[in-house]
């Protein structure tokens, strides 16, 4: 179990200091898949470090199994397993010395906890003389994931893992994670995929250091406040410029071939209404539909909310 209270963490000095984690409390029960979602520099990688016991937090604290970040770093260090952002293995050495020189700092070998990793190195090991320098970022990011698991941590943060690996890859990664969570591994992902969240067993969304919301991906979904439509025609740009001018209209914006449209549950909205209106601006091959929000949508929704960023396209 992770139990974190009120922890803040700043960074420079008076007029320059930003503020990166601002005062967040939340916890992770065992076994769970626990997601941070949140746009660059919402404070995802902060958190990690300093749950990692890589950073002192300014104010606050935080537990895992019982354990202090700060006080009892040391025994942390031995329960977690830690896959950073950008890539953290010696490029220079190969597969296996990589996966060898993990193990040997934590006084365990590859052969003591292979069961672990089997599923995963295996899809690797063909590849065990090459420089890890050399592999694709599929193939890193299983690596990387096998040196964080070779000493079998009780629990395991992933952050950003799947950035900039394709979408198979990515596909399967989430795969692992699965299996990794049946063998009773708690799991903290931070993740900039919308998409990826849904893999989660709840999430929090994180903006300028503040979550926003932690809830499981459906009750987000179940708990849009608006009502929600998707809107085609054949001009994306221009139906996106005159929905936005639309009385009704609360947000709008572009969403793979449709457009999707947060009407305000008060309004007096009538799909025929926008059919007609859009009929008249000379939009061609309209389609309106109602729909059930996904939790990109609600996220969309409650960054918007929050003033601070809007969605622009
Ligand atoms: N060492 C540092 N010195 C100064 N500012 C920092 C430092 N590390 C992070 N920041 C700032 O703190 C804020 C939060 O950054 P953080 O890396 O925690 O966010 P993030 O959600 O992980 O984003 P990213 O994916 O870009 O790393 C950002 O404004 C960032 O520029």
């Amino acid at each position: 179990m992770i139990e974190v209270k009120n922890i803040s963490k700043s960074y420079g000095e008076k007029k320059q200091k930003i503020l990166a984690v601002d005062n967040i409390s939340f916890s992770v029960e065992n076994g769970e898949i626990f997601g941070l979602i949140g746009p660059d520099g919402s404070g995802k990688t902060s958190i990690f470090r300093m749950l990692t016991t890589l950073l002192h937090p300014d104010s606050g604290s935080a537990e895992i199994e019982g354990l202090d970040v700060v006080k009892d770093y040391k025994k942390i260090r031995q329960i977690l397993g830690y896959m950073p952002g950008k890539f953290s293995l010696y490029q220079d050495l190969t597969v296996e010395e990589n996966l060898e020189f993990f193990a040997s700092v934590f006084n365990t070998s590859i052969q003591e906890n292979y069961d672990l990793i089997k599923d995963i190195y295996q899809q690797i090991e063909p590849f065990k003389d090459r420089k890890a320098g050399k592999l694709s970022g599929g193939m890193k990011q299983k690596l990387a994931l096998s040196c964080a698991l070779i000493h079998k941590p009780k629990v395991l943060f992933l952050d950003e893992p799947t950035t900039g690996v394709d979408p198979v890859s990515r596909k399967e990664f989430w795969e692992m994670l699965k299996r990794l969570k049946q063998q009773g591994i708690t799991i903290v992902v931070a993740t900039p995929y919308m998409d990826e969240a849904t893999l989660c067993d709840r999430v929090a969304l994180m903006q300028n250091g503040k979550i926003l919301k932690i809830d499981t991906p459906q009750n987000i979904c179940n708990s849009f406040p608006e009502d929600l439509y998707e809107v085609k025609t054949e001009n994306i740009p221009a139906l996106i410029k005159i929905l936005k001018e639309y009385e009704t209209t609360k947000n709008t914006y572009a969403f793979g071939e449709f457009v999707h449209v947060v009407i305000k549950k008060e309004k007096d909205f009538k799909k025929e209404t926008l059919e007609k209106f859009l009929q008249e601006k000379r939009f061609n091959k309209i389609e309106i539909n109602k729909i059930e929000a996904t939790i990109e949508d609600s996220f969309i929704l409650l960054l918007s909310n929050n003033g601070e960023l809007k969605v622009e396209n």
